[in-house]
């Protein structure tokens, strides 16, 4: 390699080595290292031989990289984006369980202090809370701030606001020590779920806040004197004096409540410190403050703090609860109970995947295209009739077609492009009655590889909870093509993944998931892909038949002058047209009326005024549109359906 690339390797194998690096970078230095290694094969500083061998290496480590959920040294730990996204707030328990449970909490001293106080009745050694429990419509401060301090030698809390539930805090948090939202109110910083035996009477009705870490304590709620040992716990800042003084112990001012219409959060005159949480805070108040939130009462609105993923319907997948904010829940303002757009992940095979994933999935694969009917498709019979058989008929009657009778687990549609292959697969999902999921290969790709393989799994595993299941892979070819050497380790796993879940989609065989590659590259499908796609059937140019219905079908909606023989005249011109070919030549011919008009009428004219499409627009038409396919390329298709295809 020459002199510059070797110090960049140096430097990047250095930086590696050194520790200091994300897995992010560490995975973009061993592409980088990858990318090196190519490049100087490909301009012959390197043997193949040192290549591959180089390639092995690095491509492991790399993969490795990848791979690991460890999130210090892997990529594969995929809350990490998600908590990036929740601005940092992030959860140390990678369970996504609080670790404050009941027993937890009760054992610790400083609880132990407070109960014991309790019991005796004395003034309690706590500071008023600066959480407030949200209880139905009412809220308690809660008094577990100054105290609870010590709760910060805990891993953090998990952040996560849920919206007033009318159950009040149980014991039913036992032996559940996450719970769900909905089974147990919390604020959002989780300490809010300690059982309100643990709260420091007398329960004030409050408005409810999210976090309240944000919300200085009332003047008059808690003890005297006790406002000036507040302090949020939950400011884990080095400088207290500075966070009392953000928390002015001014009675009169703290005194002044949500409904007092004003932020609670707003610094105090002559005092600008913040923290940027506490600004986040107080931007998202503000955000939001104009917002007010459904089923809240007005005066409410400002002060309720966006619950980030806590909103979630809770199915089978109460347990997890992505902080990520989602796009509906920021319009909203954060509080919307479970919008109609949102997806119900109802299925308990789905609660490994990626939440983001599963719905990309629901909202953008699952195809909702025009109806398409199996008369909209002119001519090859033969493969409808095969479609019909092998797809339509087994969905409808599972019963029926068992055992040897099973329908294949994949169907290959080639053919030259413009044939039909595409409006095939829209006429089965239309008349199946299947759940139909279309995927383009581009759609598997991602930035970081192990995105592609997930989606391809997730496809599968949503298209198992929703029998009869089509999918629909058009341009197969691009994602199953032949495994070369020099090929992406990306594409090849994606490919792997593929082959993986259409073995598992064949063997098992109560699965009704069937799968249709399109392509017009068939002969670069990997040999492997090939064998699961048991059916190849050939979809080939249309005949004369099926090209005048074609013609047919498109000019019953134009108004037209063509006569019997004049069709048959175009028909016998277009041999060798595809069906696209045809709709082109059809379209060509429709613009013959309009060029026939002068150009000074053009503005004034009325639809009706317009002359019918005559035989002589399709001569014009003729002369200009030409067949896409060549004879050349036809003789590859009729070679590979000869050699591969199912077809008669
Ligand atoms: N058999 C047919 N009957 C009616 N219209 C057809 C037929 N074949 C093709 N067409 C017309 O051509 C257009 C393109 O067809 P389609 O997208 O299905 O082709 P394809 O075989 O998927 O091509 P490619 O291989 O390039 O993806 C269709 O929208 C339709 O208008
Ligand atoms: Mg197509």
């Amino acid at each position: 390699m020459s002199g510059a690339h070797l110090d960049e390797w140096q430097r990047r194998s250095f930086d590696i080595s050194s520790g200091t690096c994300t897995p992010e970078q560490t995975a973009d230095t061993y592409r980088a290292h990858i990318l090196s290694i190519q490049y100087a094969w490909a301009s012959s500083q390197l043997s193949q031989a040192g290549m591959a061998s180089l390639l092995r290496t690095y491509s492991e480590r790399y993969a490795a990289v990848l791979d690991s959920d460890d999130p210090r040294t892997g990529l594969n730990n995929y809350a990490e984006s998600a908590l990036h996204l929740a601005r940092s707030q992030r959860n140390y328990s990678d369970k996504w369980e609080s670790s404050l449970t009941v027993g937890s909490v009760l054992e610790l001293p400083c609880v132990q202090k407070m109960i014991q106080a309790g019991t005796e009745g004395g003034d309690s050694p706590v500071a008023p809370a600066d959480v407030n429990i949200s209880v139905g419509q009412q809220s308690r401060g809660s008094s577990l701030s100054a105290p609870f301090t010590g709760v910060r030698a805990e891993p953090p809390l998990f952040k996560s606001a849920a919206p007033p539930q009318p159950k009040t805090e149980s014991n039913s948090m036992a032996g559940n020590p996450l719970g769900s939202a909905a089974e147990r109110p919390r604020g959002s910083d989780g300490m809010s779920s300690v059982p309100s035996s643990l709260s420091r009477p007398p329960a004030r009705a409050q408005p409810v806040f999210g976090h309240s870490s944000s919300v200085p304590p009332q003047g008059n709620q808690g003890p005297a004197g006790a406002t000036q040992n507040y302090q949020s716990s939950f400011f884990p800042t080095s400088n207290q004096t500075k966070r009392k003084n953000f928390y002015s112990t001014n009675g009169g001012e703290g005194g002044r409540g949500a409904h007092g219409g004003q932020s609670n959060l707003e610094p105090r005159v002559g005092n600008n410190f913040k923290t940027a949480r506490e600004q986040l805070i107080v931007d998202q108040q503000k955000k939001h403050s104009h917002q007010p939130q459904r089923g809240q009462p007005p005066g409410m609105a400002a002060v309720v703090k966006k619950s980030l993923g806590a909103n979630r319907p809770r199915g089978t997948f109460s347990k997890f609860v992505s902080p990520m904010p989602r796009q509906e829940e920021e319009d909203e303002g954060g509080m919307g109970h479970g919008s109609g757009q949102e997806p119900q992940i109802l299925d308990e095979r789905l609660k490994n995947f990626e939440p983001k994933i599963v719905e990309l999935i629901m909202s953008e694969i699952m195809d909702h295209g025009p109806p398409v009917a199996w008369d909209d498709i002119a001519g090859l019979e033969f493969a409808k009739a095969t479609i019909k058989e092998i797809v339509v008929w087994p969905m409808l009657r599972p019963d029926i077609f068992t055992g040897l009778r099973g329908p294949p687990k994949g169907i290959l549609l080639f053919g030259p492009p413009g044939t039909g292959k595409t409006l095939i697969g829209k006429c089965i999902a239309c008349q199946s009655g299947a759940t139909f999921f279309s995927i383009s290969a581009s759609s598997l790709t991602s930035k970081w590889v192990g995105e592609g393989e997930k989606m391809v799994r997730a496809l599968f595993a949503i298209a198992r909870c929703h029998q009869p299941a089509v999918i629909f892979i058009d341009e197969i070819d691009s994602l199953l093509s032949q495994r070369t050497d020099g090929e992406h380790d990306s594409s090849r796993r994606i490919k792997t993944e593929f082959l993986v879940q259409l073995d598992g989609a064949a063997t098992a065989a109560e699965d009704r998931i069937l799968v249709v590659g399109a392509t017009n590259r068939p002969q670069e499908i990997d040999e492997a892909a090939r064998r699961r796609l048991a059916k190849r059937l050939y979809i080939p140019l249309p005949e004369a038949a099926a090209r005048q219905q074609i013609v047919t079908n498109l000019m019953a909606w134009e108004k037209n002058q063509l006569r019997e023989e004049e069709l048959e005249s175009v028909v016998a011109r277009t041999e060798g047209f595809s069906g696209a070919d045809m709709t082109q030549l059809c379209r060509e011919a429709a613009l013959g009326p309009i060029r026939s008009i002068q150009l000074s009428d053009i503005t004034t004219i009325t639809p009706d005024q317009v002359r019918p499409i005559l035989h002589s627009d399709f001569q014009e038409a003729l002369k200009t549109v030409r067949p896409s396919v060549s004879p050349k390329d036809l003789e590859l298709y009729e070679e590979w359906n000869k050699t591969f295809g199912c077809g008669r």
